[in-house]
């Protein structure tokens, strides 16, 4: 009797980290969504594709240099293979064929990169059939991703054995942030939906080794690369969490996307190590209220745009932004009805415009800015969404 093909969709929602004050702490799932057609022939006694894994893609970045078709080199696939070889599973299983379908845009901020490695992690556990990971334990996984130094290096600042590995990272040292902190907000609003706040929690002692080890031993080799049978290293239990917050279901989001990609690394890179103390307190101050104003229903405009004012990431990130700060400042609720705020969307140069009405207008207004910049947009007006979802026909 032949093996059942098996088919499902993996949906992963874009996200909007930051909200303003919220730098690497809160994200916002929204409602354009990154799918994975995914069909497995088992009736196959062999596969012709590397991995057993065909890749095909249609959307954002299609054809370019930017995604490839390679299930070595694919971040999804690379990823997926990760979570299979952390459980004994060398590649795909015979014949697997990923159908990519991405419609979010990349490097705008709007969570591409997230949402890949959300779905990725995701395809690993359906094609592993690991049932016994939980959302949780998925977004360990999830954490694991990312530029080595990246990882390294925040979990290292929360490790209590900080102090002796300064040489690697110093978060206190004056010399700009070529070492990058991992942050979990936009993969946590993939992964869970809503709107959440996430946090990394200090690692044990004898976790500490496990995260220090290069990207190049987590994800599988690239393509060339040789299969050396070596288990990667599995993530630490309970790395990262997430709090949920409600949402006004009035609040919608209207994302402005400019032609032009900031990579998040970039993005990351001119922020300073260190901030005036009057600054971090500025976003403390603001951090406490986002959560409540956003929640509250009907909305209190006025609430809203204070709570999403900004000075850690957004002054900053102007630099690679044309027009950024005049842009965030050219309205308010007073002078345009149904505003309720404006920040960038993650690391830019997407600008979300949170509000209740006049969304055309809106967009409109801050469209026109960018022009004066010669920066052609289009836009969007998204709402909250829920995370990643596996449907089976
Ligand atoms: N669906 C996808 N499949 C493979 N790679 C992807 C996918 N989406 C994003 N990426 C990778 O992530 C990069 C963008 O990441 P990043 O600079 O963090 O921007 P973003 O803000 O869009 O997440 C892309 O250049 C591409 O290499
Ligand atoms: N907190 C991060 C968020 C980056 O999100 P992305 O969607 O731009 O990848 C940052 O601000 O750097």
């Amino acid at each position: 009797m032949a093996l059942p093909t098996e088919t499902f969709v993996i949906k992963t929602p874009c996200s909007s980290a930051n909200i303003g004050p919220g730098f690497d702490v809160i994200g916002l799932a929204l409602s354009m969504y990154l799918e994975l057609h995914v069909t497995i022939d088992r009736s196959k006694a062999r596969s012709e594709h590397p991995l057993n894994c065909r890749v095909t893609y249609e959307g954002e970045g299609e054809g370019t240099d930017e995604i490839s078709l390679d299930p070595q080199v694919n971040l999804l696939t690379r990823v997926a293979l990760y979570v299979l070889r952390c459980h004994d599973q060398r590649s795909f299983p015979v014949e697997t064929h990923v159908h990519i379908k991405n419609p979010i845009p990349l490097g705008r901020g709007l969570g591409s990169s997230g949402a890949a490695v959300v779905a990725g992690v995701m395809l690993g556990k359906e094609c592993g059939r690991l049932h016994h990971l939980t959302p949780e334990r998925l977004f360990d996984f999830c954490l694991m991703i990312g530029e080595a130094s990246v990882l390294l290096s925040l979990l290292l600042c929360l490790s209590p054995q900080r102090p002796s590995i300064l040489h690697v990272f110093d978060p206190l040292a004056n010399t700009g942030t070529t070492a990058k902190e991992r942050h979990p907000d936009n993969v946590g609003a993939a992964l869970f939906g809503g709107f959440v706040g996430t946090y990394l929690k200090p690692l044990a002692p004898e976790d500490v080794a496990r995260v220090e080890i290069p990207l190049s031993e987590v994800l599988p080799a690239p393509a060339g690369g040789v299969d050396t049978g070596v288990k990667p290293p599995e993530p630490p239990h309970g790395i990262g969490h997430h709090i949920k917050f409600p949402w006004a279901p009035e609040i919608k989001a209207v994302a402005i996307i400019p032609e032009f990609e900031v990579p998040t690394a970039k993005a990351r890179e001119v922020l300073p190590s260190q901030y005036p103390r009057p600054d971090v307190t500025f976003n403390l101050q603001r951090i406490a209220l986002l959560p409540v104003a956003l929640g509250q229903s009907p909305p209190d405009p006025e609430l809203i745009y204070l709570a999403m004012q900004d000075k850690l990431h957004q002054p900053y990130r102007q630099t690679l932004i044309p027009g950024l700060t005049e842009i965030v400042e050219s309205m308010t609720p007073a002078t345009q009805p149904g505003l309720l705020g404006v920040c960038l969307s993650g690391a830019g140069p997407t600008i979300l415009a949170l509000a209740t009405s006049n969304f055309a207008e809106i967009a409109e207004r801050i469209i026109a800015k960018f022009r004066e910049n010669k920066i052609v947009c289009n836009w969007k007006v998204l709402e909250p969404a829920e995370g990643t979802q596996v449907v089976r026909a």
